[in-house]
């Protein structure tokens, strides 16, 4: 048995013990003493404060990690602000399953500091924030000039993001379901390298290759735009709920629009694609490349599980998708080249090479399942009134 499948086996034992004799197996995740995330944080200095979200603020400090006394170790430091029970529950679910999951593309997990009523969780530090922050909110890129990630940036981190649900599904012994798949919950290290967070909401189930369904009589959590219809209305939760809102990832990766917001407002303006497409990618992505992607983000976002694919599946034709890019971006180079031989040798950047048309692509099916999903009128009273009670829920809104 692989050390993923040992430690998810032991997970289920101790989830087997009672909530107050509730245990971390501490071999695998380090224990701080809230002394130690004080001198991390000088005291929780508001300046150092890189975010907040539903759960509490987080910050930027320096901790020694290991054994090593001249090496200090850049993390990030989130701090519960309310002690619910529900956030409590959050707490004990991040933290239990990230030490137990390893995979390049899931954000790792330092420690944790649980002291004095404090519950504070210790992660690797990312300097580039969300996806999100790229994607919709510019102006919340600290440090840097906010850029617009290219076209092949943006896929190689949807396949990433792809990766790292596989794994959660099919890689270990247990599926796990993340169940808050969005793109403010997609770190970004130095190389932009994505990393899947936000565990504190992720459900257990059955071993993996079983059809895991899980029917939760416990509230709907989740962000609108995000939740799969059967999860939003029936509270029925398998791996088919992360794929749809994967996709909804997907498409905000090519609009750079919120689903939860932007996108529906463009269907109400009578807006479709490809206008509705990020204007930065505009003639950027190579008409196969973009069909291929298009049709890897509908099947996502279809209305039953068993009409979406797998998220091994996504993985390889988002891959498939790439290589694309790259064959097409290498034939035009090639081309461009040829034609300017004669007055300069010199290879052409990227940017300078002439826009791509999708003079004979067609948008229909893109644009019938986006228009059916945010039209007003396409909404079932029932549909309407079960997204308005999730609304009423929803941590993030
Ligand atoms: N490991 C990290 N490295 C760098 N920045 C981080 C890290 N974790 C969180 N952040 C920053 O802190 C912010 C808040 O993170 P958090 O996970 O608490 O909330 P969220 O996912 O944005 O919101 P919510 O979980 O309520 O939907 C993030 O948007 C990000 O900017």
């Amino acid at each position: 048995m692989g050390r993923s499948a040992q430690s998810v086996s032991r997970f289920f034992s101790l989830r087997k013990k009672k909530q107050n004799d509730w245990a971390f197996p501490e071999e695998l995740c380090r224990h701080f003493t809230l002394a130690e995330i004080r001198a991390a944080t000088q005291c929780f200095d508001r300046t150092l404060v890189i975010g907040e979200g539903g759960f509490g603020r987080v910050y930027k400090g320096r901790i020694k990690v290991d054994g090593d006394e001249d090496r200090m170790d850049v993390v990030a430091i989130k701090r519960l602000s309310r002690d619910s029970e529900q956030r409590m529950r959050e707490f004990r679910a991040e933290v239990q399953l990230l030490c137990q999951l390893r995979h390049p593309n899931l954000i790792s997990l330092v420690g944790f500091c649980q002291e004095n009523g404090e519950r504070i969780i210790v992660y690797d530090y990312m300097p580039n924030g969300t996806l999100s922050d790229y994607l919709l909110d510019p102006s919340n890129i600290k440090n840097k000039d906010p850029f617009p990630l290219t076209w092949k940036q943006r896929l190689k981190i949807s396949i990433g993001v792809a990766r790292s649900i596989h794994y959660l599904h099919a890689g270990v012994k247990h599926v796990v379901i993340h169940r808050y798949v969005k793109c403010s919950s997609v770190l970004l290290d130095q190389n932009l390298v994505p990393k899947l967070s936000d565990f504190g909401m992720s459900k257990m189930g059955p071993p993996v290759l079983s059809n895991a369904l899980i029917k939760l009589s416990s509230r709907v959590f989740g962000t609108i735009g995000y939740l799969a219809p059967e999860y939003a209305l029936f509270g029925q939760l398998t791996e088919k709920s992360d794929v749809f809102s994967f996709g909804m990832v997907l498409l905000e990766v090519l609009c750079a629009k919120s689903v939860s917001r932007e996108i529906f407002e463009c269907v109400e303006r009578g807006e479709t694609f490809p206008a509705m497409i990020d204007p930065f990618l505009m003639g950027k992505v190579a008409p196969d490349c973009l069909r291929k992607f298009m049709n890897i983000a509908v099947r996502c976002v279809r209305r039953t599980g068993a009409e979406r694919p797998t998220m091994g599946e996504v993985q390889v034709e988002l891959e498939c998708a790439l290589e694309l890019q790259e064959s097409a971006d290498a034939v035009k180079q090639l081309k461009e080249l040829g034609t300017s031989a004669s007055t300069s040798l010199a290879p052409l950047p990227a940017h300078d090479m002439e826009d791509y048309t999708y003079q004979n692509i067609s948008f229909s099916e893109i644009n019938e399942i986006i228009c059916n999903r945010y039209s007003r009128d396409s909404f079932s009273t029932d549909e309407a009134a079960s997204v308005d009670s999730i609304a009423s829920l929803d941590r993030a809104l």
